[in-house]
């Protein structure tokens, strides 16, 4: 479930007996920029996508509609002048996602995450993520944690009630966890669970409330003044907590035809033997690799550096290493039903990794929080982590918390989410 197919034809144009014909749609988003630990986003509702067809067909003048083109019929009405705001389909989502994500012609971003209605009463949001090549992802754990700053910073009311109910004055609520509605699942965030980092730190109101003197005042408003900036400066970084879900293993192409599994994964437990995940890929025709597969709602490939000596490179190249050519290759091996990403493993201490990702769609990121995870549960089931204890999962842009609980078999990530600025794009 990785690839849609961008097939738009966004503008188009003909010459007839000399006459230039042409419709352009042009989009507008006003979207956010975060970023967890680095692997960076670009966020909006959907409805914060304004479409204009502009074409000269009609009668042979600039003129403005809102009719959409033939591959995309997006519904909507127009306030008068051509701009549109209507529901845009898959494809044009994908084509405007890879348009923003461009780090040259866009905003530049590893992945878009869409804010959308619950699809259903279970779940309180629906989160769309798209690679910054255009490709649809199934999950993304550092992209959730933005999602749920968003959704809390911008008072974004669910369309269901708590108890199932159609919230029709869409009143917001704070609640404190909020279930997100993923192509792998429902994913659970805990928004104003505060960990580490800035714990305990007061905020004080605006307006400082409580000046009562003017000599007093001065000081206090000084002080209130830093205080507002610290507020400020602490409120553009949470540290949420995400329950990610159950961890599966990853099946290959050859497995799910021998086995006739019909999924591309099977659950996977602490004491899930090791046959089942570990295998041996080749690189080149003489370079193998020992790799634990694993699927935390995406594909992960994972590669412990000390497991593979001699292959590749030591654990302590592992920041000097090219990861590129590597990466590319695992992306687009034969071995997965839907390409992967790949994590690349030094092993600090017992329960402290040092990680980088190399992510399908993406290519290298300075974090990735399923690849995070995919880790942390590798580590453990090739007993270089315990479960019972938290293990911190460092990456080029962060640190992540990663917690595998054995009752629940669910694991829990802990990490930031950063707000950078808000603003408006074309896209032409
Ligand atoms: N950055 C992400 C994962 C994004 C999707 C991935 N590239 C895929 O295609 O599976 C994360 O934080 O998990």
């Amino acid at each position: 479930m990785k690839m849609n197919q961008i097939n738009n034809d966004h503008s188009s144009s003909s010459s007839c007996n000399g006459n230039h014909d042409y419709t352009n749609i042009i989009y507008r988003v006003s979207f956010t920029k975060m970023h967890g630990a680095g692997n960076d986003f670009v966020l909006f509702k959907r409805e914060d996508i304004k479409r204009t067809i502009v074409s000269n067909k009609a009668n042979g003048h600039g003129h403005t509609n809102g009719n959409s083109n033939g591959n995309n019929n997006g519904n909507g009405t127009s306030n008068g002048n051509g701009n549109y705001s209507y529901v845009p389909s898959l494809d044009e989502l994908a084509y405007i996602s890879k348009s923003i994500a461009n780090r040259k012609l866009g905003v530049g971003c590893d992945q878009v995450i869409i804010v959308s209605d619950s699809p259903s009463s279970k779940s309180d949001y629906e989160m769309l993520i798209f690679n910054n090549d255009g490709s649809q992802a199934m999950m993304c754990g550092n992209g959730v944690r933005c999602f749920s700053k968003y959704i809390t910073d911008n008072r974004i009311p669910s369309i269901y009630n708590e108890d199932g109910s159609i919230n029709s004055d869409r009143v917001y609520h704070d609640r404190p966890s909020q279930r997100v509605h993923t192509l792998s699942g429902i994913i659970i965030t805990y928004p104003q669970k505060q960990q580490h980092q800035h714990e305990g730190v007061e905020e004080v109101e605006e307006n400082g409330k409580d000046n009562h003197n003017n000599n007093h005042n001065n000081n206090l408003n000084n002080n209130t003044q830093q205080q507002q900036q610290l507020n400020k400066i602490l409120s553009l970084t949470k540290f949420i907590k995400v329950n990610m879900g159950t961890p599966y293993i990853l099946r290959t192409n050859e497995e799910r035809s021998q086995l006739l599994v019909v999924d591309n994964r099977s659950v996977m437990n602490i004491n899930t033997k090791s046959i089942h995940f570990m295998k041996t890929i080749y690189v080149t025709p003489t370079v193998s690799l020992r790799c634990v597969l694993v699927s935390m709602g995406n594909p992960h490939c994972v590669i412990f550096l000390k497991d593979n000596q001699g292959s590749i490179a030591d654990e302590s190249q592992l920041e000097s290493m090219d990861i590129s050519y590597i990466g590319r290759k695992l992306e687009s091996d034969g071995l997965f039903i839907d390409s992967c990403n790949v994590e690349f493993v030094s092993v600090i201490a017992q329960n402290k990794l040092k990680v980088r990702v190399w992510e399908r769609g993406a290519g290298e990121t300075l974090a990735c929080g399923t690849g995070a995870c995919a880790v942390a549960v590798a580590s453990i089931l090739t007993g270089k982590s315990v479960i019972s204890e938290s293990i911190s999962v460092e990456m080029p842009g962060g640190e992540l918390i990663i917690d595998w609980n054995k009752e629940d078999n669910k694991v829990y990530k802990t990490g930031p989410a950063t707000t950078v600025y808000s603003s408006e794009v074309n896209i032409i």
